[in-house]
């Protein structure tokens, strides 16, 4: 270790000399003088020193330094040393020069999202114009799939941070953290607590990518004003012991915090954002399935306040494997309205399991009058199976948000069935028009489930395999039209190449995603000025999006649009949103389009109203002002 001279240790006052010590002890070749440790005098706070190279020091700033600073809350919780992040930094770098000797696939989509990253850092203008332009390309890059692989090596790829950090230690004090924040108006916040990012599980305060993909798709999607969004992470700890044991993580290490704990943690955030910008929505992702329910329930209609917010993953994928659905029975040559006749199997009863079967089974019973018998009828058009098999009546501890779903006794008798049957017993026994999966199993859609599918009374069996990522899709495009033949409708969660079937003939793979809706829920809302997201106005996006394709499309499988048209869809769903809004007297109008005026808007008028408000990525005018 370098040793401190005489002299230095005489000037120093006895606090400094034990920092200088322990500096020292953590460089031990690096010749440390009086001079690095002068104070420096800083003109500036917040993130303005996070962008200033000479004084930026990432996530090595202690606690004291980031109050002091107006820095809590803009980096991640964890307080390091200067060695571990250049250990963070040599093992990011060392695996790129490995897999640059080695090759593994993994590296160009990371490579790319690092370029990408980059230039979002450097001129978000430029970023949001590269990304739009080429969204086919780079939406893959920057949501799923490769966001989720971003996720997992977050430690690693971390350089300037983005969005906001809310940690349980940060009791107390998230009032007046959120003013840190940069921005005087923030429209959209994606927050997520990292428990549930797409089907990897737990990644801890790593999940963040997801919010910032999310928002990127809001920005590209929904014409967001980027400078208006706003990425959170609520760290509360994490149940992933490789993270608890891992030096390198960027999150509080210790294990989540549970009940009315982690409750008030959700419940100080929602109100410093909503005190401090009283309008902005705020979209729940990737939450655990026991909290997606609760949060969503407690937000939308329990507290004395309602918040202007929705749960993607329940709401959002219901609508988007609702419109899905509507275009396979369309691609079969029926109208909507045989909808309820569809016989179908749901893999998965987690928050995007059971928010599909709640919203389908609703969106069929209205089809049929609305009434006790039509919910009944809708109701056991459902079959769910979860890890443990179909799930009937006879299951002990049954899920609360899954129980309304339980095939009944009197059911069970004459198909054949029994409690815990297996997914492929369920498809040979009902011979569903769709099997729909949410599991977060790869692979799940077995060559024995798609051969038992060929038996399906549909004359163009449905197969839905929507987890995410790739890895986690429950089967391919290829697999179900190899065995199910031209005639099957295919969606995924994450983008497939469509397949050549030979003699000219194509089986189209759709992307069966929740990003064809969040966007446009967001900005009908934000347009609108309603203060709650109705059950209407999620219906109102669910079906625009089911009718935007055209009956030739449909009938050749195409049920979702292409992303190259996601700006297109998004202004439609969210003129839907909109009317509906109205149509419900919610919306109190955005700047200076009043309730009334709003309500005067044709259709098109509305679709005009919407276009006009979408930010483009154009450099502005710029005017230099003092004050
Ligand atoms: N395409 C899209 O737009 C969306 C896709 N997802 C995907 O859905 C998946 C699930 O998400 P959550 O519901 O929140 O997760 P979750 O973990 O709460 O639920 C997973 C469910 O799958 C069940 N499961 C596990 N193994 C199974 C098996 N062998 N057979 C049948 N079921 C099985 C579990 O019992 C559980 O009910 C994730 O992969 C996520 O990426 C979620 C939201 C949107
Ligand atoms: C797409 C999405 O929201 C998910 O996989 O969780
Ligand atoms: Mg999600």
């Amino acid at each position: 270790m370098a040793s401190i001279s005489r002299n230095l240790r005489r000037s120093l006052a006895p606090d400094r000399l034990r920092r200088l010590h322990l500096l020292l002890s953590q460089h031990p070749r690096e010749y440390v003088t009086a001079e690095c440790h002068r104070p420096v005098v800083l003109h500036k706070r917040g993130p303005d020193i996070l962008h200033d190279p000479w004084f930026n020091r990432g996530t090595a700033f202690s606690m004291t330094e980031r109050d002091r600073l107006g820095l809590r809350g803009l980096l991640p919780p964890n307080v390091v040393s200067s060695q571990q992040q250049i250990d963070r930094f040599m093992l990011d770098l060392t695996r790129l020069q490995k897999y640059a000797r080695d090759g593994p696939s993994d590296t160009y989509p990371l490579a790319k999202w690092r370029i990408l990253n980059r230039l979002h850092d450097r001129n978000e203008t430029m970023y949001y114009k590269v990304l739009m332009e080429n969204i086919e390309e780079y939406a893959p890059i920057v949501y799923t799939p490769t966001v989720g692989l971003v996720c997992q090596n977050y430690s690693g790829l971390f350089r300037r941070p983005r969005g906001m950090y809310f940690s349980s230690e940060d009791r107390g004090e998230m009032m007046s953290m959120v003013y840190n924040w940069p921005a005087d108006q923030v429209d959209m916040i994606v927050v997520t607590d990292g428990s549930r990012i797409l089907g990897l599980g737990d990644l801890g305060v790593h999940g963040i990518g997801i919010a910032i993909g999310k928002l990127d798709l809001y920005v590209a999607a929904a014409g967001i004003n980027p400078q208006r969004v706003l990425p959170v992470m609520i760290d509360v700890g994490t149940n992933n012991e490789k993270l608890l044991k891992d030096p390198l993580y960027l999150g509080l290490q210790e294990h989540r915090l549970e009940g009315d704990e982690y409750v008030s943690v959700i419940d100080e955030f929602m109100e410093a954002v909503f005190t401090r910008w009283p309008n902005v929505i705020v979209q729940f992702e990737d939450f655990q399935t026991k909290w997606a329910f609760r949060l969503l329930q407690r937000y939308r209609c329990d507290t004395p306040k309602t918040y202007r917010m929705f749960n993607d993953d329940v709401q959002g994928t219901a609508g988007v494997a609702i419109a899905g659905l509507l275009g396979a029975v369309r691609a079969q040559g029926r109208p909507m309205i045989d909808f309820p006749k569809q016989k179908i199997v749901v893999a998965g009863a987690g928050s995007a399991g059971i928010g599909v079967v709640n919203a389908a089974s609703r969106t069929m019973a209205r089809m049929l009058g609305n009434n006790e018998v039509a919910f009944e009828s809708a109701r056991s058009q459902f079959w769910i199976v979860d890890a443990h098999g179909l799930i009937t009546e006879d299951r002990a501890d049954i899920d609360p948000d899954a129980r309304p779903f339980a095939r009944r006794k009197a059911e069970l008798g004459h198909q054949g069935l029994s409690e815990g049957a297996s997914l492929v017993e369920v498809v040979k026994k009902v011979k569903p028009d769709v099997v729909l999966g949410l599991s977060a199993v790869g692979g799940l859609f077995s060559k024995e489930v798609l051969e038992a599918l060929k038996d399906s009374s549909s004359s163009r069996p449905a197969i839905f395999a929507m987890s995410n990522p790739t890895k986690n899709a429950e089967c391919t495009p290829g697999e179900a039209f190899e065995i199910l033949g031209e005639k099957a409708i295919f969606a995924s969660g994450s983008p497939f190449h469509d397949v050549d079937l030979g003699d000219g003939k194509i089986g189209h793979s759709n992307q069966g995603n929740n990003m064809y809706l969040f966007p446009g829920i967001g900005l009908g809302t934000l347009l609108s000025g309603a203060r709650v997201i109705s059950d209407g106005m999620l219906q109102a996006a669910a079906e625009r999006l089911a009718s935007y394709m055209n009956e030739e499309e449909v009938l050749q499988g195409i049920i979702y649009p292409p992303i190259s048209r996601i700006r297109d869809i998004t202004k439609e769903v969210a003129a839907a949103v909109v009317r509906e809004a109205v149509a419900e007297e919610l919306a109190e109008g955005y700047r200076d389009m009043d309730a009334r005026e709003l309500a005067r808007l044709s259709e098109e008028e509305t679709i005009e109203y919407v276009k006009t408000n979408m930010w483009s990525p154009v450099y502005p005018t710029m005017i230099y002002k003092t004050d």
